[in-house]
Protein backbone atom coordinates (compact mmCIF):
# COMPACT_ATOMS: atom_id res chain seq x y z
CA UNK A 1 0.00 0.00 0.00
CA UNK A 2 1.31 3.76 -0.91
CA UNK A 3 2.07 4.91 2.89
CA UNK A 4 0.02 8.91 1.83
CA UNK A 5 -3.40 6.16 1.13
CA UNK A 6 -2.78 4.84 4.67
CA UNK A 7 -5.67 6.33 6.97
CA UNK A 8 -3.22 5.63 10.55
CA UNK A 9 -0.45 6.93 8.90
CA UNK A 10 -1.87 10.33 7.51
CA UNK A 11 -1.73 11.04 10.83
CA UNK A 12 1.33 10.87 12.02
CA UNK A 13 4.55 11.28 10.11
CA UNK A 14 5.06 10.53 6.16
CA UNK A 15 7.48 11.17 3.64
CA UNK A 16 6.85 10.13 0.39
CA UNK A 17 9.64 10.34 -2.40
CA UNK A 18 12.11 12.38 -1.24
CA UNK A 19 14.58 13.33 -3.12
CA UNK A 20 17.55 15.71 -2.01
CA UNK A 21 21.33 16.60 -3.43
CA UNK A 22 24.15 18.64 -2.44
CA UNK A 23 25.76 19.34 -5.90
CA UNK A 24 26.55 15.95 -7.12
CA UNK A 25 26.00 13.95 -3.96
CA UNK A 26 22.67 12.16 -4.01
CA UNK A 27 21.63 12.50 -0.45
CA UNK A 28 18.59 11.07 -0.73
CA UNK A 29 16.53 9.44 -4.00
CA UNK A 30 12.85 8.68 -3.88
CA UNK A 31 12.70 7.86 -0.14
CA UNK A 32 9.26 6.81 1.20
CA UNK A 33 8.35 5.74 4.90
CA UNK A 34 5.57 5.69 7.54
CA UNK A 35 5.90 6.16 11.16
CA UNK A 36 2.80 5.63 13.02
CA UNK A 37 1.52 6.28 16.62
CA UNK A 38 3.30 3.87 19.20
CA UNK A 39 6.12 3.10 16.45
CA UNK A 40 9.46 2.78 17.13
CA UNK A 41 11.46 2.59 13.81
CA UNK A 42 15.05 2.20 13.90
CA UNK A 43 16.93 3.92 10.61
CA UNK A 44 19.89 1.33 9.81
CA UNK A 45 22.42 2.46 7.28
CA UNK A 46 26.31 3.42 6.84
CA UNK A 47 27.90 6.45 7.22
CA UNK A 48 26.48 8.86 4.23
CA UNK A 49 23.41 7.06 3.63
CA UNK A 50 20.99 9.57 4.19
CA UNK A 51 19.76 9.37 7.71
CA UNK A 52 20.49 13.14 9.57
CA UNK A 53 19.07 14.10 5.20
CA UNK A 54 16.07 12.33 6.43
CA UNK A 55 16.05 14.45 9.93
CA UNK A 56 16.76 17.81 8.48
CA UNK A 57 14.01 17.23 5.63
CA UNK A 58 11.65 16.03 8.22
CA UNK A 59 12.41 19.26 10.26
CA UNK A 60 12.55 21.48 7.24
CA UNK A 61 15.99 22.47 7.80
CA UNK A 62 16.44 20.98 4.61
CA UNK A 63 14.13 21.18 1.11
CA UNK A 64 13.64 18.06 -1.08
CA UNK A 65 13.92 18.74 -4.65
CA UNK A 66 11.33 16.51 -4.96
CA UNK A 67 8.55 14.83 -2.61
CA UNK A 68 6.73 15.42 0.45
CA UNK A 69 7.09 15.34 4.06
CA UNK A 70 3.99 14.98 6.04
CA UNK A 71 3.94 15.56 10.18
CA UNK A 72 0.88 15.24 11.61
CA UNK A 73 -1.22 15.65 8.26
CA UNK A 74 0.63 18.79 7.73
CA UNK A 75 3.00 19.46 4.68
CA UNK A 76 6.28 20.32 6.18
CA UNK A 77 7.77 20.99 2.93
CA UNK A 78 5.02 23.27 1.98
CA UNK A 79 4.52 25.38 5.28
CA UNK A 80 5.13 29.21 5.53
CA UNK A 81 8.10 30.56 8.02
CA UNK A 82 5.26 30.64 10.79
CA UNK A 83 3.90 27.94 10.45
CA UNK A 84 6.78 25.84 10.45
CA UNK A 85 8.13 26.82 14.17
CA UNK A 86 4.61 25.64 15.08
CA UNK A 87 4.81 22.59 13.37
CA UNK A 88 8.21 22.16 14.94
CA UNK A 89 6.83 22.56 18.48
CA UNK A 90 5.51 18.25 17.51
CA UNK A 91 8.54 17.09 16.53
CA UNK A 92 10.64 16.13 19.52
CA UNK A 93 14.56 15.71 19.00
CA UNK A 94 16.72 13.79 20.52
CA UNK A 95 20.23 14.01 19.76
CA UNK A 96 23.63 11.97 20.37
CA UNK A 97 25.17 14.60 22.39
CA UNK A 98 22.05 15.60 24.21
CA UNK A 99 21.83 19.50 23.57
CA UNK A 100 20.93 19.99 27.34
CA UNK A 101 22.45 23.28 28.60
CA UNK A 102 24.85 21.78 31.44
CA UNK A 103 24.95 24.67 33.65
CA UNK A 104 21.53 24.76 33.98
CA UNK A 105 19.47 21.88 36.47
CA UNK A 106 17.77 18.85 34.82
CA UNK A 107 14.16 20.34 35.34
CA UNK A 108 15.15 23.67 33.87
CA UNK A 109 16.42 21.77 30.52
CA UNK A 110 13.56 19.60 30.87
CA UNK A 111 11.25 22.95 31.02
CA UNK A 112 13.23 24.07 27.43
CA UNK A 113 9.97 21.72 26.40
CA UNK A 114 8.04 24.07 27.06
CA UNK A 115 9.38 26.90 25.30
CA UNK A 116 7.00 26.80 22.20
CA UNK A 117 3.99 26.87 24.29
CA UNK A 118 4.87 30.05 26.89
CA UNK A 119 5.47 33.96 26.23
CA UNK A 120 8.60 34.85 25.64
CA UNK A 121 8.57 37.15 28.61
CA UNK A 122 7.88 34.44 30.89
CA UNK A 123 10.71 32.78 29.39
CA UNK A 124 12.49 35.32 30.33
CA UNK A 125 11.61 35.24 33.50
CA UNK A 126 11.83 31.61 33.73
CA UNK A 127 7.88 32.02 34.69
CA UNK A 128 6.44 28.71 34.24
CA UNK A 129 3.20 27.51 35.23
CA UNK A 130 2.74 25.20 37.81
CA UNK A 131 1.25 22.99 35.69
CA UNK A 132 4.46 23.05 33.10
CA UNK A 133 6.90 22.03 36.16
CA UNK A 134 4.15 19.20 37.48
CA UNK A 135 4.85 18.15 33.79
CA UNK A 136 8.68 18.37 33.92
CA UNK A 137 8.92 16.99 37.27
CA UNK A 138 5.90 13.78 35.86
CA UNK A 139 8.23 13.32 33.38
CA UNK A 140 11.33 13.06 35.37
CA UNK A 141 9.76 10.57 37.45
CA UNK A 142 8.91 8.57 34.06
CA UNK A 143 13.03 8.75 33.31
CA UNK A 144 13.94 7.40 36.78
CA UNK A 145 15.33 10.70 37.70
CA UNK A 146 12.89 12.93 40.00
CA UNK A 147 15.67 12.46 42.97
CA UNK A 148 17.88 14.29 40.40
CA UNK A 149 15.64 17.19 39.13
CA UNK A 150 17.37 20.04 40.68
CA UNK A 151 20.93 18.76 40.16
CA UNK A 152 23.18 20.63 37.11
CA UNK A 153 23.02 18.86 34.18
CA UNK A 154 26.56 18.51 33.63
CA UNK A 155 26.81 16.76 37.05
CA UNK A 156 24.71 13.81 35.80
CA UNK A 157 25.96 10.69 33.66
CA UNK A 158 25.87 10.35 29.85
CA UNK A 159 22.74 7.78 30.34
CA UNK A 160 21.15 10.58 32.62
CA UNK A 161 21.49 12.99 30.39
CA UNK A 162 19.99 11.81 27.69
CA UNK A 163 17.16 10.75 29.77
CA UNK A 164 16.46 13.96 30.55
CA UNK A 165 16.48 14.96 26.75
CA UNK A 166 13.91 11.93 26.60
CA UNK A 167 11.87 14.29 29.27
CA UNK A 168 11.85 17.18 27.54
CA UNK A 169 10.31 15.98 24.49
CA UNK A 170 7.99 14.67 26.77
CA UNK A 171 7.22 17.79 27.98
CA UNK A 172 7.25 19.30 25.15
CA UNK A 173 4.18 16.88 24.24
CA UNK A 174 5.74 15.91 20.54
CA UNK A 175 3.75 12.89 18.93
CA UNK A 176 6.73 12.64 16.57
CA UNK A 177 10.34 12.18 17.95
CA UNK A 178 13.39 12.05 16.27
CA UNK A 179 16.82 10.64 17.65
CA UNK A 180 19.45 10.70 16.24
CA UNK A 181 22.33 8.07 17.20
CA UNK A 182 20.99 8.68 20.71
CA UNK A 183 23.39 5.73 22.36
CA UNK A 184 26.51 6.35 20.35
CA UNK A 185 28.21 7.85 23.12
CA UNK A 186 26.63 5.72 25.57
CA UNK A 187 28.05 2.54 27.63
CA UNK A 188 26.22 -0.77 26.80
CA UNK A 189 24.30 -0.71 30.05
CA UNK A 190 23.45 3.08 29.48
CA UNK A 191 21.82 2.27 25.84
CA UNK A 192 20.15 -0.53 27.23
CA UNK A 193 18.13 1.88 29.66
CA UNK A 194 17.15 5.03 27.46
CA UNK A 195 16.59 2.59 24.77
CA UNK A 196 14.23 0.43 26.92
CA UNK A 197 12.61 4.20 28.14
CA UNK A 198 12.40 5.55 24.36
CA UNK A 199 10.59 2.03 23.46
CA UNK A 200 8.00 2.22 26.74
CA UNK A 201 7.12 6.03 26.47
CA UNK A 202 6.77 5.66 22.67
CA UNK A 203 4.34 2.96 23.29
CA UNK A 204 2.89 4.10 26.52
CA UNK A 205 1.94 7.70 24.91
CA UNK A 206 1.02 6.91 21.25
CA UNK A 207 4.62 8.84 19.53
CA UNK A 208 6.10 7.90 16.51
CA UNK A 209 9.82 7.49 16.81
CA UNK A 210 11.80 7.55 14.22
CA UNK A 211 15.51 6.63 15.47
CA UNK A 212 19.09 6.20 13.56
CA UNK A 213 20.83 3.52 15.27
CA UNK A 214 24.91 2.00 14.21
CA UNK A 215 24.28 -0.92 16.11
CA UNK A 216 22.49 -3.83 14.40
CA UNK A 217 22.05 -5.95 17.67
CA UNK A 218 20.35 -2.89 19.57
CA UNK A 219 17.90 -2.31 16.41
CA UNK A 220 16.87 -6.09 16.89
CA UNK A 221 15.94 -5.80 20.02
CA UNK A 222 14.31 -2.76 20.57
CA UNK A 223 12.95 -1.64 16.94
CA UNK A 224 9.38 -2.32 15.55
CA UNK A 225 10.26 -1.71 12.43
CA UNK A 226 13.53 -1.63 10.73
CA UNK A 227 14.47 0.70 7.82
CA UNK A 228 17.74 -0.12 5.82
CA UNK A 229 18.86 2.95 4.10
CA UNK A 230 21.85 2.41 1.59
CA UNK A 231 23.29 5.95 -0.73
CA UNK A 232 19.93 7.69 0.33
CA UNK A 233 17.36 4.48 -1.18
CA UNK A 234 15.49 2.34 0.90
CA UNK A 235 16.58 -1.00 0.67
CA UNK A 236 14.56 -2.88 3.04
CA UNK A 237 11.69 -1.91 5.07
CA UNK A 238 9.82 -4.66 7.24
CA UNK A 239 9.73 -6.38 10.78
CA UNK A 240 13.50 -7.37 12.83
CA UNK A 241 13.07 -11.01 12.23
CA UNK A 242 13.69 -10.16 8.81
CA UNK A 243 17.11 -8.58 9.72
CA UNK A 244 19.15 -11.39 8.76
CA UNK A 245 22.06 -11.25 6.75
CA UNK A 246 21.02 -11.40 3.40
CA UNK A 247 19.33 -8.07 4.46
CA UNK A 248 22.38 -6.82 6.48
CA UNK A 249 24.59 -7.29 2.87
CA UNK A 250 21.90 -5.26 1.07
CA UNK A 251 22.35 -2.29 4.06
CA UNK A 252 26.35 -2.36 4.56
CA UNK A 253 26.86 -4.22 1.02
CA UNK A 254 29.39 -6.54 2.67
CA UNK A 255 30.59 -9.73 1.26
CA UNK A 256 31.09 -8.17 -2.08
CA UNK A 257 27.92 -7.63 -2.31
CA UNK A 258 27.01 -5.23 -6.44
CA UNK A 259 27.44 -1.79 -6.10
CA UNK A 260 25.24 -0.98 -8.00
CA UNK A 261 21.56 -2.79 -6.61
CA UNK A 262 18.63 -2.30 -9.34
CA UNK A 263 14.91 -1.19 -8.11
CA UNK A 264 14.23 -5.06 -8.54
CA UNK A 265 16.97 -6.20 -6.32
CA UNK A 266 15.88 -4.00 -3.09
CA UNK A 267 14.48 -5.74 -0.16
CA UNK A 268 10.95 -4.91 0.84
CA UNK A 269 9.08 -6.66 3.24
CA UNK A 270 5.74 -5.23 4.31
CA UNK A 271 5.77 -4.53 8.01
N1 LIG B 1 25.37 20.08 3.79
C1 LIG B 1 25.85 19.16 2.96
N2 LIG B 1 26.61 19.51 1.91
C2 LIG B 1 27.09 18.58 1.05
N3 LIG B 1 26.86 17.25 1.18
C3 LIG B 1 26.13 16.84 2.21
C4 LIG B 1 25.58 17.76 3.17
N4 LIG B 1 24.88 17.05 4.08
C5 LIG B 1 24.99 15.75 3.73
N5 LIG B 1 25.74 15.63 2.62
C6 LIG B 1 26.05 14.37 1.94
O1 LIG B 1 24.82 13.64 1.80
C7 LIG B 1 25.06 12.24 2.03
C8 LIG B 1 24.18 11.79 3.18
O2 LIG B 1 24.66 12.38 4.38
P1 LIG B 1 23.98 12.15 5.81
O3 LIG B 1 24.68 13.06 6.78
O4 LIG B 1 22.52 12.28 5.69
O5 LIG B 1 24.36 10.63 6.11
P2 LIG B 1 24.20 9.78 7.46
O6 LIG B 1 23.60 8.48 7.07
O7 LIG B 1 23.49 10.59 8.48
O8 LIG B 1 25.70 9.56 7.91
P3 LIG B 1 26.30 9.37 9.42
O9 LIG B 1 25.85 8.02 9.89
O10 LIG B 1 27.78 9.44 9.21
O11 LIG B 1 25.78 10.51 10.25
C9 LIG B 1 26.55 12.08 2.30
O12 LIG B 1 27.17 11.74 1.08
C10 LIG B 1 26.98 13.46 2.75
O13 LIG B 1 28.33 13.70 2.44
Amino acid sequence: MSPSLDPVASNTLVLQDVSKTYGETVALAKVSLVVRPGELVVLLGPSGAGKSTIFRCITGLAKPEEGSVEVLGQSITVLPPAKLRLARRDIGLIFQQFNLIGRLSAIKNVLAGRLGYVPAWRVILRLFHTRDRQLALANLDRVGLLHQAYQRANSLSGGQQQRVAIARVLTQESRVVLADEPVSSLDPEASETVLGILRGVCHERGIAVLCSLHQVDLARRYADRIVGLRDGRIVYDGPTEGLQAETLDLIYRRNGAKENETEDSRLRVSA
